[in-house]
């Protein structure tokens, strides 16, 4: 049961958007497919609704050849960002569209249509707006409307691009959470397209991550955030950023520090990536003791402080997140002293393929080279 999507692949002249996809969705899942402006996050989802074909894969549903099917006959709904609704039409005629226009013979009668319209506006709490046109409802309720209307037809497969891309900030946390409820009481099969990290990591059973039409890692929201399994998904979901680092048997040295690196596949790898993420640099609560740096900007977002710092020996600056109590002590310009908590380390190879990676927690205490974990490699 469910989704089986093989070696999918769809070029535009010499652009591969999609390059030889495979995926299976489970009935009943929540997925959310997620990835930078172009990764191929709409070609998928055109293809699934059969308003594109691919070049060559298949995708079947419970052993059925989706792609053989024609879009009318695929039981998809469809949610779009600018999902026009129609604007002559209220939204009880609206939501009762795509069963009005179906064919006499495949046609409910009017009660039926009705009852399902019905039930359909209490489900997504707009009942009382039945007899309204879209111009005097907003962003959020129009886009409930687009979603009604959507399952009306009740499709086996719901599929949502960028659904709340054009609503403001709080409506669209409110929606994302009403949606989420909303799926566990349907359970319909639903493929969710956005480019938001938080949106998806919020929603979803499980996340598909895409860039330039590859997917980088499918994996549970806990998964992808906690062990992104590359660089790629590293820096764009949990914001890891590189600093410079050396694997040498089982440590790794960076800035004159040493980690113990467990489970590390040696002699695979050709060239290492190691990242730190902004929540694990923390300000050293024994000054002189860890990283010098100098503190370039500091910015308070909601409770917490982002600073931006120049790291001593370090070309790029990192951004750290403190919380509300160590960002109060510091102001830009500043000199710090701040220690990473934990690191990530990518083992590359040749092609610059991830072949091995380790995430490493504890900086290495009995290291040869630096006199304390977190002091300063005199030059
Ligand atoms: N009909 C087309 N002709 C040529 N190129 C196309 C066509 N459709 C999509 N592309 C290209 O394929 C790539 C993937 O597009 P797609 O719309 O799938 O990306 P996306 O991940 O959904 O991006 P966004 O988040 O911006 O919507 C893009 O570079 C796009 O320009």
């Amino acid at each position: 049961m469910g989704i089986d999507i093989s070696r999918l692949r769809r070029q535009f002249g010499s652009f591969i958007a999609l390059d030889d996809i495979s995926l299976r969705i489970g009935d009943g899942e929540f997925v959310a497919v997620l990835g930078p402006s172009g990764s191929g996050k709409t070609s998928l989802l055109r293809i699934l609704a059969g308003l594109d074909q691919p070049d060559s894969g298949s995708v079947q549903r419970d052993g059925q050849d989706l792609l053989a099917l024609d879009a009318r006959r695929r039981g998809v709904g469809l949610v779009f960002q600018h999902y026009a609704l129609f604007p002559h039409l209220t939204v009880a005629q609206n939501v009762a569209f795509g069963l009005r226009v179906r064919p006499w013979r495949l046609r409910p009668k009017a009660a039926v249509i009705k009852a399902r319209v019905d039930e359909l506006l209490r489900r997504v709490e707009l009942d009382q707006l039945a007899a309204r046109y879209p111009a005097q409802l907003s962003g959020g309720q129009r886009q409930r409307v687009a979603l009604a209307r959507a399952l009306a037809i009740e499709p086996r497969l719901l599929l949502l691009d960028e659904p709340f891309g054009a609503l403001d900030a709080q409506v669209r946390v409110n929606l994302r959470r009403w949606l989420r409820e909303f799926h566990r009481s349907l359970g319909i099969t639903s493929l969710f397209v956005t480019h938001d990290q938080d949106e998806a990591l919020e929603m979803a059973d499980r996340v598909i991550v895409m860039n330039r039409g590859c997917i980088e890692q499918v994996g549970t929201p806990e998964q992808v955030y906690h062990r992104p399994a590359t660089p790629f998904v590293s820096k764009f979901i949990a914001r890891g950023q590189a600093v410079p680092g050396e694997v040498t048997a089982s440590s790794l040295r960076v800035l004159g520090a040493s980690w113990r690196l467990e489970g590390f596949a040696d002699e695979t790898w050709h060239a290492v990536e190691v990242h730190v993420r902004p929540e694990h640099i923390v300000s050293s609560p024994r000054p002189g003791e860890g990283l010098p740096a100098r503190l370039l900007g500091v910015r308070h977002v909601a409770g917490t402080t982002l600073a931006s710092l120049q790291v001593d020996g370090m070309h790029e600056p990192l951004e750290a997140a403190w919380n509300g109590h160590d960002g109060g002590r510091h102001a830009s310009g500043e000199r710090v002293t701040v220690q990473f908590q934990a690191l990530t380390v990518f083992g590359l190879d040749r092609e610059g393929r991830v072949c091995a990676r380790a995430d490493c927690h504890t900086p290495h205490l009995a290291s040869p080279v630096v006199s304390g974990p977190w002091r300063r490699l005199e030059a």
